[in-house]
């Protein structure tokens, strides 16, 4: 399986000072920046566009930027965040009337491709597009809020996703979203999990870097 990526939630960093949170918490040993879009439609609550994920690369981030769009609809707003320096583009399958078309286009316009599932979304979705994905992203949490508690169906869903993943033979990343901290993080890289989103659990600490090596002393002793 791929290396672990640990991916914190810009979500919980302070919006006030983001350019520095994000430089902070890749000093502090992050590999990729997790950016979550919300419209206020598809989910309860508003964030940040294309303008903030252009004004973090012209601040010097050169990091993957994994772009989680929970926004409907999606094929409007891909080609924003591909110009403004997106590394990952994912998106619902609900919220997408034509998901191999928004799927496609992500990678047409350089970017990796990815589809997210709601704890409630079945697995269903990826029988025709697998070989135009590179992420799967399993929520364990509803999305539109940070700081919610993990739901452990979740676990099943990734041995699920992950059989898949490794039945198909493609490369593509298995991502958890939702609830993931030091606590839980070593039996969520046992159910399958090879990219772990935290927001809560980095950001709400004071020391990032001692919450990421801690993660990371839990992920080596998975097995
Ligand atoms: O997509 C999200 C919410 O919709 C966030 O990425 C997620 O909630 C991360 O926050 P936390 O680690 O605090 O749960
Ligand atoms: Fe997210």
């Amino acid at each position: 399986m791929a290396d672990n990526l640990i991916a914190p939630s810009i979500l919980s960093a302070d919006f006030a000072r983001l350019g520095e949170e994000v430089v902070n918490v890749l000093n502090a040993g992050a590999d990729i920046v997790h950016f979550d879009v919300m419209d206020n439609h598809f989910v309860p609550n508003l964030t940040i566009g294309p303008l903030v994920c252009e004004a973090l690369r012209k601040h010097g981030v050169t990091a993957p930027i994994d772009v989680h769009l929970m926004v409907e609809p999606v094929d409007r707003i891909i080609p924003d965040f591909a110009q403004a320096g997106a590394s990952y583009i994912t998106f619902h399958p609900e919220a997408s009337r034509h998901i191999d078309r928004s799927l496609q286009m992500i990678r047409d316009l350089g970017c990796k491709s990815g589809l997210v599932f709601n704890p409630g979304t079945p697995l269903h979705y990826l029988e025709h597009v697998l070989d135009k994905v590179d992420m799967i992203l399993l929520m364990s949490v509803n999305p539109g809020f940070g700081g919610q508690s993990f739901i452990p169906s979740a676990l099943d869903k990734l041995r699920q996703a992950r059989k898949i993943i490794d039945d198909s033979g493609f490369d593509i990343r298995l991502e958890i979203d939702g609830g993931v901290n030091v606590g839980n993080i070593r039996e969520i890289k046992e159910a399958g999990a090879d990219t772990f989103v935290a927001g809560s659990a980095i950001f709400g600490k004071p020391d990032y870097k001692k919450v990421i090596d801690d993660m990371r002393a839990e992920l080596a002793n998975a097995k």
